[in-house]
C-alpha cells in the first residue's frame, strides 16, 4: 500500500477505537430507570456514576498527556484501552455498588488517556496536512458512539429487557473492540514510525513545560474549558430534564430531541473540519461558533421559538469547535508537547466539567427548577450564557493576535510549527 494512504488507515483505527469509549460513556443514562427500578438506585447515586469519572482526571489528565509525550502515543493507547476495558466490565458486574463506581473511575481514567493520546496519534499523522478534516472524522466516530448510546433503548430493545446488566455488558464487550483496533494501531504505528511526525523525547518533566506556550494557545485553551463545561453538563446532563419541564415534552420526544445535536455532528464536523482545512480562517471559524452558544441560551431563556432554532444553533457550534480547535490547539505547540498540551487542557476541562455540572445542579435546586416553576431553570441557562460569552470573547483575542501574525500560529502550514520553533527556524 502506498505510504501516504497508511494515515488514513491509522485514523479509520482512531475512530473506531474511540467509539466505543464514547458509546460506554454515554451507556448509563439509557440504563438509569433499570438501575433505579430493578437496584433502588437514587439520583445521586446515578449522578455519581458519571461524576467519578471527571475526577480523577483533574488531576490525572495532565500526568497522562506527559505519559504520552514520553512512550508515545500508539503505546498510551493501547495501555488505556485495556483500562477501559476493565473498568467497563467492572461497572457491568455492577455488584456491589463501590465496585461499580470504581469501575466507572477507571473508566474515566483510560478514556481521557485514550482520547487524549488519540488526538496526539492523529496530528503526529497528518502533521503534513489534513489534520483538522481527520480530526473532525475522529468526533465523527466518537458521534456515531453517543448517538448510539441514546438509541440503543430501541436497537437492542431485547438486550434491555434482560435487566440492567445486559446493556452494561454490551457497553463492555464494544469496549473491549478499541484493544484490538488499538493493537493493530500500535503494531503499524511501531513498523513505520518514520511515516509520523516525531518530536524529540522529552527531558524530565519540569513545571517550566507548562509555562512556555503562546498567548494564542491561553486563549484557545479557555474556549476549549468554557465550551466543554456548556455543552456537556447542558447536552449530557440537563437538557432532557429542562425539555420536558419547559417545553413540555414527554420522555422519548426529548431525548430524541437531544439526539438531534449528535446525529448532526455525525455529518456536520467533517464538513466544517474540510472547511477549516482548505480555507484555514480557524479563528474566526472559533468565533463564529462560540457566538452562537450565547445566542442559544439567550433564546431558550427569552423567546418561544421552536426547540429546532436553537439545535441547529448549538448543533453547528458543536460540529465547528471540536473539528477545528484539536488540530489548531496542535498547530500551536511544539512537536513534542502537544499531549502535554492536550493533557493541560483535559484537566482543566475536567475541573470544569465537574464545576459546572455541580452548580447548574445546584441552582436549580435552590430556584426550585421544575414542572411547576419552569423559570426556576432560568438561573442555569444565565450561568451557561455567562460562560459561553466570556468562551467567545476568548475567540475575540484569538482572532486579534492571530491577524497580526498571518501565516503563523494558528495559520502554521504544519502542526508542530509553534511560534517557539518559527523563531528557532
Ligand atoms: N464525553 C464527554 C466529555 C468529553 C471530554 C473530552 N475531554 C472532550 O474534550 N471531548 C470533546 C468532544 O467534543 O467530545
Amino acid at each position: 500500500m502506498p505510504d501516504k494512504h497508511i494515515k488514513w488507515i491509522m485514523l479509520a483505527l482512531a475512530a473506531f477505537t474511540i467509539m466505543g469509549s464514547y458509546y460506554t460513556y454515554d451507556s448509563i443514562a439509557p440504563v438509569a430507570g433499570l438501575l433505579r427500578d430493578e437496584r433502588g438506585f437514587s439520583q445521586s447515586q446515578i449522578g455519581m456514576l458519571n461524576a467519578v469519572f471527571n475526577l480523577p482526571n483533574i488531576a490525572l489528565a495532565l500526568i497522562g498527556g506527559i505519559l504520552i509525550d514520553r512512550i508515545g502515543a500508539a503505546k498510551a493507547i493501547l495501555i488505556a484501552t485495556i483500562i477501559c476495558t476493565i473498568g467497563a466490565s467492572l461497572t457491568a458486574v455492577g455488584e456491589p455498588f463501590g465496585l461499580m463506581l470504581f469501575g466507572r473511575l477507571l473508566f474515566g481514567l483510560g478514556n481521557e488517556t485514550l482520547y487524549i493520546a488519540l488526538l496526539v496519534g492523529i496530528a503526529q499523522w497528518f502533521h503534513l496536512g489534513g489534520g483538522a478534516l481527520a480530526i473532525a472524522l475522529f468526533f465523527s466516530m466518537a458521534r456515531v458512539g453517543s448517538y448510539s448510546a441514546d438509541k440503543s433503548t430501541s436497537w437492542f430493545a431485547d438486550v434491555y429487557a434482560a435487566g440492567w446488566q445486559a446493556p452494561l455488558w454490551l457497553a463492555a464487550a464494544l469496549t473491549a473492540t478499541g484493544v484490538f483496533t488499538a493493537l493493530i494501531y500500535y503494531l503499524v504505528d511501531r513498523k513505520l514510525p518514520h511515516l509520523r511526525a516525531v518530536g524529540q523525547k522529552p527531558e524530565r518533566f519540569m513545571l517550566k513545560q507548562l509555562t512556555g506556550f503562546s498567548r494564542s494557545f491561553w486563549y484557545i485553551l479557555w474556549l476549549n474549558v468554557l465550551f466543554a463545561s456548556v455543552f456537556f453538563p447542558f447536552r449530557s446532563t440537563f437538557s432532557i430534564q429542562y425539555f420536558m419541564d419547559v417545553k413540555d415534552m414527554n420522555l422519548a420526544d426529548a431525548g430524541t430531541a437531544n439526539s438531534y445535536v449528535f446525529a448532526a455532528a455525525i455529518f456536520a464536523t467533517p464538513v466544517f473540519g474540510l472547511i477549516a482545512d482548505r480555507i484555514g480562517r480557524r479563528a474566526s471559524l472559533l468565533g463564529f461558533a462560540a457566538a452562537l452558544m450565547p445566542l442559544t441560551f439567550f433564546i431558550l431563556a427569552t423567546t418561544d421559538y421552536g426547540l429546532w432554532v436553537t439545535t441547529l444553533l448549538m448543533g453547528i457550534s458543536f460540529s465547528v469547535i471540536p473539528a477545528v480547535i484539536w488540530p489548531s490547539t496542535a498547530m500551536l505547540v511544539e512537536k513534542h508537547r502537544v499531549g502535554t498540551a492536550f493533557g493541560l487542557i483535559n484537566m482543566i476541562q475536567s475541573l470544569g466539567l465537574a464545576a459546572a455540572n455541580f452548580c447548574a445542579g445546584y441552582l436549580n435546586d435552590v430556584n426550585q427548577a421544575g414542572p411547576e416553576n419552569p423559570q426556576g431553570y432560568d438561573a442555569m441557562l444565565l450561568m451557561f450564557a455567562g460562560m459561553s460569552l466570556i468562551a467567545f470573547l476568548s475567540t475575540l483575542l484569538l482572532i486579534i493576535r492571530e491577524r497580526r501574525q498571518p501565516g503563523r500560529g494558528i495559520e502554521a502550514r504544519f502542526i508542530g510549527q509553534s511560534d517557539a520553533a518559527m523563531q528557532r527556524h
